[in-house]
């Protein structure tokens, strides 16, 4: 399946370097050069060292999170470069960026330049995550774009996998230098996104989009192998056609008709943010070093994560469509729960709230039993669903607001999540799972009464299950005040996800 392929190269550089600094900030030549203030904390064995807090320190993660706000910032940009100039130019100048702040990371002589490298790697990321979820959905023929989609998310799961392995290898090298060639390796994703970008065809959408109709339809015909794309082609004539009468997608999707899906578009990634998933995705390492596993066993644990990340999105892949979403999300849910709450538990037992003890090889073994199956239970469930339910409930006419609010909503908390975890480490301790866990209680509950299912239903006829459910039906009968849009536009029949 080709368009696997494509999405596993192209979002590989967001992944690798989006992750690899989560091993690097536990190195200790790296955090002696950058950070030496971390050092001295970690290091301080004055007998009132509080295991919570060794980590703390704001420009650390600074350092981790500033990338995905300059994600952010860069994704509005990048939404006006992909409609304007394609598909193509957006990943290939996201490549280039990203590129640069590859090589500006792995020379870097001062934090200023590790910063700015960071900033640059952030751009390059919210251009990839602009362009090539859309042009995978564009690429995609329409019975195969569940899983598709599914495989952006595998390949955020392989990513944050190699980038882990390669912190494992790297952390092992001799001279202090390891961490300058896990943060260059990010030049080779990036690579292969900008020459890849240049080989890659454009979508027929986009080449429609900018008015060329004839070297769409000859696209199409390439890319789907066959002369007869006629129907096909006429179904995205119209599609694009109505995008373009949308002038305020804004505008349409605060109309109360649209209410479910502005919801779920904005609560989706927010609470995929807050099931805490990042904290053990950036700092694996960082956490199993303070539950007392050595520098070394903190990486092996970090790359056991990756790999259990892996093959739970695998498990979703072949299970969305046959048991739905919801069963995923609530088995998902009740399985994060108990795992957050029993890690709560046991470090709460073993370090108390002055944050003093170790972990014997035993609670050390079952607590990394837990995190691995918290990580199991989000993996085949929000990881993928966060992804593939905003960008299945909208129509057309809305679609590109809605998967702007999903991203940069997801972005957004990332960043959060990212730039508050140490401390939130250091001042909830063990309580910060337990914080956890009452977000993933409340996104279980709001699932259960207010996402109804959409296996299996056409993207057009989606309306029917708002019209259907208990609570959105009140939003399906208000008067529409700002246009004629309905929900459910007859050009969408090709249901691209943009
Ligand atoms: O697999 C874990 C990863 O999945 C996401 O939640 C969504 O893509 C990322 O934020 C996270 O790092």
């Amino acid at each position: 399946m080709a368009g696997g392929s494509y999405n596993v190269g192209h979002d590989a550089p967001r992944q690798y370097d989006g992750r690899v600094t989560g091993g690097v900030t536990s190195m200790e030549p790296f955090l002696k050069k950058f950070f030496p203030s971390v050092i001295h904390k970690m290091n301080n064995d004055s007998g009132e060292q509080n295991e919570y807090c060794k980590f703390d320190s704001q420009l650390l993660t600074l350092f981790t999170s500033s990338l995905y706000l300059a994600a952010l910032v860069a994704c509005f940009f990048a939404s006006v470069v992909t409609r304007t100039f394609g598909r193509k130019f957006s990943m290939f100048f996201g490549g280039i960026v990203f590129l640069i702040g590859a090589i500006l990371n792995a020379i870097a002589g001062n934090i200023v330049m590790l910063i700015l490298g960071r900033l640059l790697l952030g751009v390059g990321v919210g251009f990839a995550n602009q362009s090539v979820p859309v042009y995978l959905s564009e690429m995609a023929p329409a019975k195969i774009r569940g899983a598709l989609n599914i495989g952006f998310q595998m390949a955020i799961t392989i990513g944050i996998l190699t980038a882990n392995l390669v912190n494992y290898w790297t952390n092992s090298i001799k001279g202090g230098y390891g961490w300058r060639i896990s943060l260059g390796l990010a030049a080779v994703p990036a690579l292969l996104m900008t020459v890849g970008s240049v080989f890659l065809p454009e979508t027929p959408n986009s080449l429609l989009e900018r008015g060329h109709t004839e070297k769409a339809k000859q696209m199409l015909r390439k890319i789907r192998g066959i002369d007869h794309v006629d129907e096909e082609f006429q179904d995205l004539f119209d599609a694009s056609e109505a995008a373009k009468q949308v002038e305020h997608p804004w505008r349409n999707i605060t109309n109360p008709r649209y209410r479910p899906q502005l919801v779920i578009s904005f609560l989706i990634p927010f609470f995929q943010q807050f099931t805490g998933i990042n904290v053990i995705m950036f700092y694996a390492p960082v956490l199993f070093k303070t539950l007392g596993f050595g520098s070394d066993a903190s990486l092996m644990s970090a790359v056991i994560t990756g790999v259990v990340n892996v093959l739970a999105t695998l498990v979703s892949v072949f299970c969305v469509d046959k048991f739905g979403r919801r069963i995923l999300f609530l088995e998902g849910g009740v399985q994060m729960f108990i795992c957050q709450i029993g890690t709560g538990i046991v470090l709460g037992l073993k370090f108390g709230v002055g944050g003093e003890g170790s972990l014997s090889k035993g609670w050390a073994d079952f607590v990394l039993f837990l995190i691995c199956a918290y990580v199991a239970g989000f993996a085949w469930s929000w990881g993928p669903l966060g992804w593939l339910v905003p960008s299945e409930i909208s129509p057309l006419e809305v679609r590109s607001a809605g998967q702007a609010i999903n991203v940069s909503v997801n972005m957004l908390f990332t960043f959060m999540i990212g730039q508050a975890f140490l401390s939130m480490l250091c001042h909830l301790k063990f309580g910060l799972f337990f914080f956890f866990a009452g977000f993933v209680f409340i996104m279980s509950i709001f699932i259960f009464f207010f996402l109804p299912e959409t296996k299996g239903v056409a993207i057009e006829e989606m309306h029917v299950i708002w019209e259907e459910h208990w609570f959105w039906k009140k939003y399906m009968k208000m008067e529409d005040t700002h246009n004629s849009g309905h929900g459910s536009s007859g050009a969408s029949t090709s249901a691209k996800s943009v």
